[in-house]
């Protein structure tokens, strides 16, 4: 294992609740049914894409025109960026900090690959930036998740191989990008959220690089019989 790549929302700190918080705001002011299940959806995907799933389950595809998608966008990135001006440090979630300093001392490339064109200002806001050798968002790729393109991204600059990478998601389409990539993916959340995942932990809090060596040397000795 030489490398681990990171999820922002929902695996570093829990802003997956606020992006969940603003398009309920959205969802509830354009009349569109919205719940956490049909949010499942939603996440690790860009903003457009998701402005774009909100308004098709609400028959508004058609309602809105390029302009006015713009300003919806803007209208939930606003109430979104609200929420997370009170991010603080203690807002990292159980088992991240320890995780990052005992990759940091054992010389394991750690890179972040979230959709967010926010990422950069909540690492701040978490005082995370200097643990992260690497930080690719959705503006330095061309494809988005599912597609693996950011994770492929993060081990490239990284200097490391794919097959020697772990990448860490909250996220179905995450799951499915890290495993695109051909890297060994840890879901946090439930089995059936992470289909496809190599283990899922309900919890940050059981991520540990012994942890995390321990079920990656396994993989790759399977993968080799
Ligand atoms: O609107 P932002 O901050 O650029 O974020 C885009 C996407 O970033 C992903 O990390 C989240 O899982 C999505 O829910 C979110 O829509």
């Amino acid at each position: 294992m030489k490398a681990v790549i990171f999820d922002l929302d929902g695996v570093i700190t829990d802003t997956a609740e606020y992006h969940f918080q603003a398009w309920g705001s959205l969802a509830a002011a354009l009349g569109i049914p919205f719940d956490r299940e049909f949010n499942e959806q939603l996440k690790g995907i860009s903003r457009t894409e998701s402005l774009d799933k909100i308004l098709a389950r609400g028959n508004l595809s058609e309602a809105y025109t390029d302009e006015d998608k713009q300003e919806l966008a803007t209208r939930k990135n606003a109430e979104y960026q609200r929420l997370i001006s009170a991010v603080t440090p203690s807002d990292v979630l159980p088992g991240i900090k320890s995780l990052l300093t005992e990759l940091h001392d054992a010389g394991i490339g750690i890179a972040l690959a979230s959709a967010s064109k926010n990422a950069a200002f909540i690492l701040d806001r978490l005082e995370l930036t200097r643990y992260f050798d690497s930080v690719v968002d959705v503006t330095a790729i061309r494809h988005g998740k599912p597609d693996p393109e950011i994770f492929l991204t993060g081990a490239a600059n990284l200097g490391v191989q794919p097959a020697d990478c772990v990448g860490i998601e909250d996220a179905q389409a995450g799951i499915q990008a890290i495993k695109g990539a051909g890297m060994f993916a840890v879901g946090v959340g439930t089995p059936s959220q992470m289909q496809g995942a190599d283990i899922v932990v309900a919890s940050t809090a059981e991520l540990s690089l012994s942890m995390l060596e321990e079920h990656f040397c396994e993989f790759t000795k399977r993968g080799s019989l």
